[in-house]
C-alpha cells in the first residue's frame, strides 16, 4: 500500500511556514506536523529538568521518551508536556534559541525521527520545519522552501509577538533571527537547505494570500501527476 502523500514546508524562522502550512492543511483537510514545536517542547523539558542544552548524552533519552501530546481544542491545537499546557510558553524567542541549540545535536534529531514520521497518515500530511523535505520525508510528493529577507522576517515576528502582548525589541529580534539562521544552516546534521526538488519561494514581497495561491497551484500540479 502506498504511504499517505506529504507536502513539506521548510525554511528559516519567520518566513511564514506555519501560516502557509496550517492554511494548506485546512484547505486540503490533511494532518499538520509542526516539527519546530517538538524541538521547542524539548527545550522547555530541558529547562525543567535543568539539563544543559549542549549535553547530548542527557538530552537524547529525554527526546526519545518526551511526554508530549498534541490535543485538538476549540481554539486550535493545545500542546501538553508532562501534563502541563505549554502551548503559549514555547513560543518565546528564548525558547526558540534553546530549541535551536538542542536541535543541533545528532542523537537528539535521530531520537525524534520516528515520532515525526508517525504523523504521516491518510488523507495526507503537511509538515513544517527545517529538514522535512531533506531528511524526515525525503520521498514527499511536494516540497517547498519558503524564505524572506532577515529584516522582513524580524519585522513579521515583531508584529506577531507584539500582538500577542509580548514586549520585544526589533533589533534584538533581528540579532536572534540571524544567530538562529547561522546555527540552523551550519550544523553538521540536517542543516537548513532546500531539498534539490523543492520549489524555492522568496516571500519578502509577497502577501500571505499570494504565497498560499502559488504553493497550492504548485502542489495541485505535482499531486495530479502522481
Ligand atoms: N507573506 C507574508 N507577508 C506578511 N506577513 C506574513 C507573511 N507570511 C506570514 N506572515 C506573518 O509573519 C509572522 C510569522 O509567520 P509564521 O508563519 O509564524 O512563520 P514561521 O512558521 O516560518 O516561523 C506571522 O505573524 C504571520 O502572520
Ligand atoms: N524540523 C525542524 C524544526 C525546527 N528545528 C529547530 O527548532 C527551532 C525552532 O523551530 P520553529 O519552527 O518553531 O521556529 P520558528 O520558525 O517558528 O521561529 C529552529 O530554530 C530549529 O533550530 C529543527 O532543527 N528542525
Amino acid at each position: 500500500m502506498q504511504a499517505a502523500p506529504v507536502i513539506t514546508v521548510d525554511g528559516p524562522s519567520g518566513a511564514g511556514k506555519g501560516t502557509l502550512s496550517t492554511s494548506l492543511a485546512k484547505h486540503l483537510g490533511w494532518h499538520f506536523l509542526d516539527s519546530g514545536a517538538i524541538y521547542r517542547v524539548l527545550a522547555v523539558a530541558s529547562i525543567h529538568h535543568q539539563i544543559d542544552p549542549t549535553d547530548e548524552q542527557a538530552l537524547s533519552p529525554l527526546a526519545a521518551g518526551l511526554d508530549v501530546h498534541f490535543e485538538a481544542s476549540e481554539e486550535g491545537t493545545r500542546i501538553v508536556l508532562e501534563g502541563e499546557d505549554v502551548t503559549d510558553s514555547i513560543r518565546t524567542e528564548e525558547v526558540g534559541a534553546v530549541a535551536s541549540q538542542v536541535a543541533s545535536l545528532p542523537q537528539v534529531r535521530e531520537a525524534l525521527l520516528r515520532r515525526q514520521r508517525g504523523f504521516r497518515d491518510e488523507p495526507g500530511l503537511v509538515a513544517d520545519g527545517r529538514d522535512m523535505g531533506t531528511v524526515v520525508f525525503p520521498s514527499a510528493e511536494v516540497k517547498v522552501f519558503l524564505t524572506a529577507s532577515a529584516e522582513e522576517r524580524a519585522e513579521r515576528r515583531y508584529n506577531q509577538l507584539k500582538e500577542a502582548g509580548h514586549d520585544v525589541s526589533i533589533d534584538r529580534l533581528l540579532a536572534d533571527i540571524k544567530a538562529r539562521d547561522e546555527r540552523d544552516m551550519n550544523r553538521s546534521v540536517a542543516p537548513l537547505v532546500p531539498a534539490e526538488d523543492a520549489l524555492v519561494l522568496d516571500s519578502t514581497e509577497l502577501s500571505i494570500e499570494q504565497v498560499f495561491d502559488a504553493v497550492l497551484a504548485h502542489a495541485e500540479n505535482r499531486l495530479s501527476k502522481d
